[in-house]
């Protein structure tokens, strides 16, 4: 599988943007004037160390934090100054989210976890459940709660859920964290399917080997944008290893 063909139109755009966290003495400045552009389609990956404001950025460009100030753009529309109640609604109808910890509901089943969203955003359809769970690997796991998944099954669960509400942009905040490499591996293959569909993709990890996959790499030290790379020739994530 090849990666996609980046299209020329903007997904997000982000400028000047600051994050401070508490005020006076004890005030965090976990952002401080980053200036980023993605394109539709692109998949990059925004790398770190600990604590470099990875996902206070991702946070906000997928309007679950407000910016102390610069602006966000997302799909053409500038998401800085809504109100809680409107980003809730641009985060229903735009973005899909992936966590480390996978975050699903523990007394439902992979089904369940799934057509919650579909109920709760009113986006999606629920008939449309089986075949994505199907796509991402479970077809035969789709009535096991998440203690009867492994991590990896229960991983391509919150796959299933980021997606079914059929969102602009899929962010996946360390992925992989908490797999072991071929697990690792397989949710990054799916991802790199995702994106090669069509969709923006953008992940944030400390693992290096991650962005072997991106379009382009984006790293972040202490609130800056340190360096902004293309990636010729991305890796298929088949073929990564850490
Ligand atoms: N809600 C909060 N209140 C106060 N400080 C915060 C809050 N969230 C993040 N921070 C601080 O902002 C800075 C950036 O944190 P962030 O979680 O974005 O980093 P990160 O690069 O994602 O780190 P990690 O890789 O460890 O997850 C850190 O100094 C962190 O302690």
């Amino acid at each position: 599988m090849t990666p996609t063909a980046i299209d020329t139109e903007r997904s997000v755009r982000t400028s000047g943007l600051t994050k401070v966290f508490g005020e006076g003495e004890g005030a965090v400045e976990a952002l401080k004037g980053i200036d980023l552009d993605i394109a539709s389609g692109e998949l990059v990956v925004i790398l770190g160390p600990s604590g470099s404001g990875k996902t206070t950025l991702c946070n906000i460009i997928g309007g679950i934090d407000g910016a102390t100030a610069g602006t966000v753009e997302v799909a053409g529309v500038d998401i800085s100054r809504e109100a809680p109640g409107r980003l809730s609604d641009f985060r229903r109808d735009h973005v899909g989210f992936i966590f480390q910890f996978f975050n699903l509901i523990p007394t439902l089943t992979a089904r369940e976890n799934v057509e919650m969203i579909v109920e709760m955003t009113g986006r999606g359809d629920k008939g449309r459940i089986a075949e994505l769970l199907e796509a991402v690997g479970l077809g035969d796991r789709m009535d096991n709660f998440p203690a009867q998944l492994s991590g990896g099954q229960q991983q391509r669960v919150a796959v299933a859920r980021a997606l079914a509400t059929d969102p602009d942009i899929l962010f996946a905040d360390e992925p992989t964290g908490a797999l072991d490499l071929p697990t690792g591996r397989q949710i990054l293959e799916l991802l790199q399917d995702l994106n090669a569909q069509g969709r923006t993709v953008i992940i944030v990890t400390h693992n290096a080997s991650v962005a072997q996959i991106a379009h382009r790499v984006v790293t972040i030290v202490d609130g800056r944008v340190e360096s902004s790379v293309t990636n010729e020739a991305p890796a298929r994530a088949a073929d990564v290893t850490w």
